[in-house]
């Protein structure tokens, strides 16, 4: 029986638990935009009486809507969307319409058969102008017959790489008239008589996307602590080869190398745990500062959760691949759950902003602080943000004696960051001396760009792990999380060598010491690595595995798993006879000729 030491209570919350409801709910999850967008956008984008009016009913599922947002022709760049609205003074009404079939709207999910109201995002036109994108909250289907309303025409999109019980759906408008109140109107409004009403940011309107985003963060952490959980637990039954010969064949989670391609993935799963709910409490302040009218923070939001978002999904990702082939045949099967995981977190790369173009907003922000840093303007006290002003050690200490707290590694991330974001910055500023356009400077820079969003991003996580389990005051799961913080640390730390070794900051002796740390933390975590994965206490049911069963039966239950497939209802299945049996027979009566 592994060793078993205290349980560690890290992710038995409420916040962690509404991932598994989610997760649960993937198989035909109706209601996953209704609360996971729809919700927020009227909690943050109504007036007050349209909360009053729509907020309960909602709440008490009078009706589910949906987020429409994405079109056939554009997800990315909202400024292009080509759904309108058309405010009509006669009747103050708004005139919806697809005017394009790349205006479709396309993708959200739920709107092929389960909503029957959505959040639509278009383009608003009063007075003959266009105001750009703005959400407006519109019924699609009858709320007894559940039949499209007149103008509507609305579908699923058909099969997808995961997430095939999610009806994610089509939806064109011709012409279809809505109330003027139907325009949500917290931020931006339009009057009786069209008059266009500007909000005091323009970006406020997507609040929900920001709210998805930093939960996403999250929700990356659960699914690599739910397959590192069926990815240990099958490592720690699954005996496969002889290390001693003679002394019998050894559980796999005993190989170095097993080790070395599932914890880090446990290790990032707690580390993004804890910046995903270090994001969300920014979230919130920065919603309720919104409310008494102070936007000050919503930039930092916004670069944050983009950049947190990109780097934990991407990694989330690569993470759940490495899992899955560290169980071998048997976790390439649908029994071990990794598809089902795998296929919706991957999603996240991709939804709430493509990755790529989520780093390149980060580092948005990131050019701003470097172009005050080149103009020798002082840090404003940003936590996020202010080491970039900061100049750290010339040199890499990581092998230094003590390292306190990791100062000397978390040195080294903010150095590679701060050297990434001066250096690309420095690059666009001499493209354009050199005769570029901003735009094209930016493009021909885009790569660097994202690197150095990458290198921010890892400062973040890095520093939120330290001190986050420097509060724990229980010695006994403070000494186990700190062998998964030595190990997260470091190998981030060989996961951007390369950055480190690039100007020299760090020597290759150093960079041989990082491995060392990392090979002596995989020693420390293997007796715990069970105890680890079982104090998270996900449920059977929301593994969604065989392999990682809690009670370690595997091979009797995948056997029971693929008796209970359909195709072996019967010995002979039908086909047998109407074609393989046929095409033998009529082979054998050849031979005989
Ligand atoms: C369905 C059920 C799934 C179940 C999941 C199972 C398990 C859970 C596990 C994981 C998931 C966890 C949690 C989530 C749970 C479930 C998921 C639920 C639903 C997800 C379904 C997906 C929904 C969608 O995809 S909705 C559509 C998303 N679309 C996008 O994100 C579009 C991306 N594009 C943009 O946002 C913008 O176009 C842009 C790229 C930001 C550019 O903005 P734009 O204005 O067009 O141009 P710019 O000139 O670049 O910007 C101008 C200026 O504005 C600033 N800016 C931009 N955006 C914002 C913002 N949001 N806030 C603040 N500021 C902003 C920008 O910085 C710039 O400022 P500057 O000029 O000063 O630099
Ligand atoms: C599972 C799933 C669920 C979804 N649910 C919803 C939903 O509920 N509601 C909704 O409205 N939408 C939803 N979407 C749509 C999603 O938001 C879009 O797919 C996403 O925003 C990307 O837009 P796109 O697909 O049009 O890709 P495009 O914007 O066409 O981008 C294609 C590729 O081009 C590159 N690219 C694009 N623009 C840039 C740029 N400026 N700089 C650099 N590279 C760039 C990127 O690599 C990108 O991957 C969902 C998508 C998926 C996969």
């Amino acid at each position: 029986m592994e060793h078993a030491p205290k349980a560690i209570d890290v992710t038995n919350d409420v916040e962690m638990r509404t991932f598994n409801f989610f997760t649960m709910g993937i198989d035909g999850h109706p209601l996953g935009l209704h609360l996971d967008m729809a919700i927020p956008t009227i909690l943050n984008n109504a007036d007050e009486e349209q909360q009053k009016d729509w907020l309960p009913k909602a709440a008490n599922r009078e009706f589910i809507a949906t987020y429409a947002q994405t079109e056939m022709g554009h997800g990315t760049n909202l400024k292009k969307l080509e759904t309108t609205a058309t405010y009509d003074p006669k009747t103050q009404e708004f005139v919806l319409n697809s005017p394009t079939i790349t205006s479709t709207k396309w993708w959200p999910g739920n709107l092929g058969k389960s909503s029957n109201y959505a959040v639509v995002m278009a383009q608003l036109y009063t007075q003959g102008k266009c105001h750009g994108a703005h959400p407006f909250f519109v019924q699609l289907r009858d709320l007894n017959t559940h039949k499209p309303l007149k103008g509507i025409t609305v579908g699923d999109i058909g099969p997808k790489f995961g997430m095939n019980t999610v009806d994610n759906g089509f939806l064109q408008f011709d012409h279809v008239r809505t109330p003027r109140r139907s325009m949500f109107m917290k931020h931006a409004k339009v009057l009786p008589d069209g008059r266009y009403v500007p909000p005091v940011h323009d970006k406020l309107n997507y609040s929900a996307m920001v709210f998805i985003r930093a939960a996403i963060v999250s929700g990356m952490a659960y699914h690599l602590l739910v397959t590192s959980t069926i990815a240990v637990r099958y490592s720690a039954i699954r005996r496969q080869g002889e290390i001693t010969p003679g002394a019998g064949e050894v559980k796999v989670l005993d190989y170095q190398t097993q080790q070395h391609r599932i914890f880090p993935q446990l290790a990032r799963g707690l580390a993004f745990r804890l910046s995903g709910q270090y994001i969300m409490k920014l979230y919130t302040q920065t919603m309720d500062d919104i409310r008494n009218g102070d936007i000050s923070a919503v930039p930092d939001l916004h670069a944050l959760s983009c950049g947190l978002k990109a780097v934990t999904t991407h990694h989330a990702a690569l993470g759940l691949e490495q899992c899955r082939m560290a169980c071998g045949g048997h976790g390439y099967s649908q029994a071990s759950g990794f598809p089902l995981h795998y296929s919706v977190a991957v999603g996240a790369c991709t939804y709430e902003g493509e990755n790529m173009v989520m780093l390149l907003q980060t580092a948005r922000h990131l050019m701003k602080i470097a172009k005050a840093i080149r103009a020798g303007q002082s840090p404003k006290s940003n936590k996020i943000v202010d080491y970039l002003f900061h100049k750290g050690p010339p040199k890499c200490l990581i092998d230094q004696a003590y390292d306190t707290n990791y100062r000397n590694v978390l040195e080294s991330f903010e150095h590679l960051a701060r050297r990434q974001t001066l250096e690309v910055y420095d690059k666009l500023v001499q493209l354009q001396q050199q005769g570029r356009n901003y735009e094209q400077a930016w493009n021909d820079c885009a790569v660097e760009l994202c690197k150095a969003t990458r290198a921010h991003v890892r400062t973040f996580l890095a520093r939120t792990f330290v001190e986050e389990i420097d509060k724990i005051s229980d010695l006994s799961i403070k000494s186990v999380l700190q062998d998964l913080l030595q190990l997260y640390l470091y190998y981030e730390v060989t996961e951007c060598a390369t950055g480190l070794l690039e100007d020299g900051f760090m020597t290759g002796q150093q960079h041989k010491y990082a491995k060392k740390k990392i090979y002596e933390a995989l020693e420390k975590i293997r007796p715990n690595a069970v105890s680890i994965v079982d104090s998270f206490d996900f449920q059977d049911r929301e593994l969604h595995s065989v392999l990682g069963r809690r009670d370690g039966n595997v091979y009797e239950n995948l056997l029971k798993w693929a008796q209970s497939s359909p195709l072996n209802k019967t010995d002979v299945l039908p086909f047998h006879h109407k074609y393989l049996g046929k095409m033998m027979e009529e082979a054998r009566q050849r031979s005989k000729i």
